[in-house]
C-alpha cells in the first residue's frame, strides 16, 4: 500500500511528463502499427507492443520533461504554465526533473532500438528535434520554431510503423507522420492566438503571438486548409499492385471532420475571438484522434 506521500511524489512526476499530450502522442503510434500489421498481414507481438508502447511513452514523457526543465524560468511567468510541478516547487531542486527525463529518454532509447535499429534512429530524432532543435534552439528565438520543431511530432507515428514494416515506410508510414507534423500549426497556432499576452511577458515568438490579429487568423485558416488536403491523400495510395490501400471509411471521414475544422477557423477567420481560437484548438486534438481511428478501421478488411 503506498503511503500518501509516496502516491503524491509519483503524481507529481507524472504530472511533469504532460499525459495528455503524450497520451496522443502514443495513439498516433498503436495507429500506425494497428494500420500497417492489418494492411500488410503482419502480426504484432505482445513484446513488440509493449516496446513501441512502452517506448514511445518513455520518449515523450522524457521530451515533455526535459522542454519543462528547460523552460522553468518562462513557465513561472505564464500564467497557463505557472503551476507546473517545477515553477511550483513541488519538484525541487529542478535537476530532479532533469534526472528523470534523462532516466526517461535512455528507457525509449533502448526500447526503440530493442525493436529495430529505425525504431531507434526515429526516437532519437524525436528526442533530439523536440528538446534541442525546439525548445532548446528555436522556441526562444524564431517565429518558426514549430515548423523545424514540428518534425518530432512525427516520429511516434515513425516508430509504431516500422515497429511493424518497413514496407511502405517511406511512403505510407511518412505520409501518417505527415498527418501528425501537418497538423502541428493549426494546433498550437490557435492556441498561442487565444494566449498570446503570455507569450509576450516572455519573449517567445510564437508566429500568432507576434503578428497582427488579421494576419494569425489568415495563417490559422490557410494551415487548417492545408492540413485538410493533405488528410485525403492516404485515399489516393494504392500498394505495388494497383489497389487502393484505403476505402470509403478513411475518405468520408477525413471529409466530414475536416469540414468541421475549416468551419472552426473560417468562423475564427470571419469573427475573431478568444471563444473562437480556444475552440478550433481543443477540437484540434480529438480531430487527430479521429483521423488515426479511421486509418485502423478502414485498414481492416
Ligand atoms: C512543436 C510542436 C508542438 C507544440 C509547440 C505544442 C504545444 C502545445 C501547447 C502549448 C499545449 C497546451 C499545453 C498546456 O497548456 O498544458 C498543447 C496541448 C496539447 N498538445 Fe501540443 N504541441 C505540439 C505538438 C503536439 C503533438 C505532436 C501532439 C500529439 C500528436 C500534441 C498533443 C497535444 C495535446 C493532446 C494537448 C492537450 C490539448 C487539450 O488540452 O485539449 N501536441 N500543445
Ligand atoms: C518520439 C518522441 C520522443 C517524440 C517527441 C514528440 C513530442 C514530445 C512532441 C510534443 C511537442 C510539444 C507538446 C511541445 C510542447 O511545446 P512547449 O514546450 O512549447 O509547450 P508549453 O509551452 O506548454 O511548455
Amino acid at each position: 500500500m503506498l503511503t500518501t506521500k509516496a502516491s503524491s511524489r509519483i503524481k507529481v512526476y507524472y504530472e511533469v511528463t504532460k499525459p495528455k499530450i503524450w497520451y496522443l502522442l502514443v495513439f498516433t503510434a498503436i495507429g500506425a502499427a494497428f494500420t500497417a500489421s492489418n494492411l500488410y498481414h503482419i502480426p504484432i507481438s505482445p513484446l513488440t507492443w509493449c516496446l513501441v508502447i512502452g517506448g514511445v511513452i518513455a520518449g515523450s514523457a522524457s521530451a515533455n520533461t526535459l522542454t519543462n526543465y528547460n523552460d522553468r524560468d518562462i513557465d513561472a511567468i505564464m500564467e497557463r504554465t505557472k503551476d507546473r510541478p517545477i515553477p511550483s516547487r513541488r519538484i525541487f531542486p529542478a535537476e530532479k526533473a532533469l534526472y528523470f527525463g534523462l532516466i526517461l529518454a535512455a528507457i525509449s532509447l533502448v526500447s526503440a532500438f530493442a525493436i529495430n535499429m529505425w525504431a531507434g534512429i526515429f526516437m532519437a530524432f524525436g528526442l533530439a528535434d523536440n528538446i534541442l532543435i525546439y525548445s532548446k534552439l528555436l522556441k526562444r528565438r524564431s517565429r518558426t520554431n514549430i515548423v523545424l520543431g514540428g518534425f518530432s511530432g512525427g516520429a511516434p507515428a515513425m516508430i509504431g510503423y516500422v515497429a511493424v514494416t518497413s514496407t511502405g515506410l517511406w511512403d505510407l508510414g511518412l505520409v501518417m507522420a505527415g498527418l501528425v507534423f501537418v497538423w502541428i500549426p493549426m494546433h498550437i497556432w490557435s492556441l498561442t492566438l487565444h494566449v498570446k499576452e503570455d507569450y509576450n511577458k516572455v519573449n517567445v515568438p510564437m508566429l500568432t503571438a507576434v503578428e497582427s490579429e488579421k494576419t494569425s487568423v489568415r495563417v490559422i485558416a490557410g494551415t487548417t486548409l492545408m492540413m485538410v488536403l493533405f488528410s485525403v491523400l492516404p485515399f489516393f495510395m494504392t500498394d505495388t499492385s494497383g489497389k487502393h490501400l484505403f476505402h470509403e471509411i478513411y475518405l468520408y471521414t477525413a471529409i466530414v471532420s475536416g469540414a468541421i475544422m475549416i468551419a472552426l477557423s473560417v468562423w475564427l477567420l470571419v469573427k475573431p475571438s478568444e471563444k473562437a481560437s480556444w475552440t478550433l484548438f481543443k477540437f484540434s486534438s480529438p480531430y487527430l484522434a479521429i483521423l488515426f481511428i479511421a486509418l485502423m478501421i478502414d485498414s481492416v478488411h
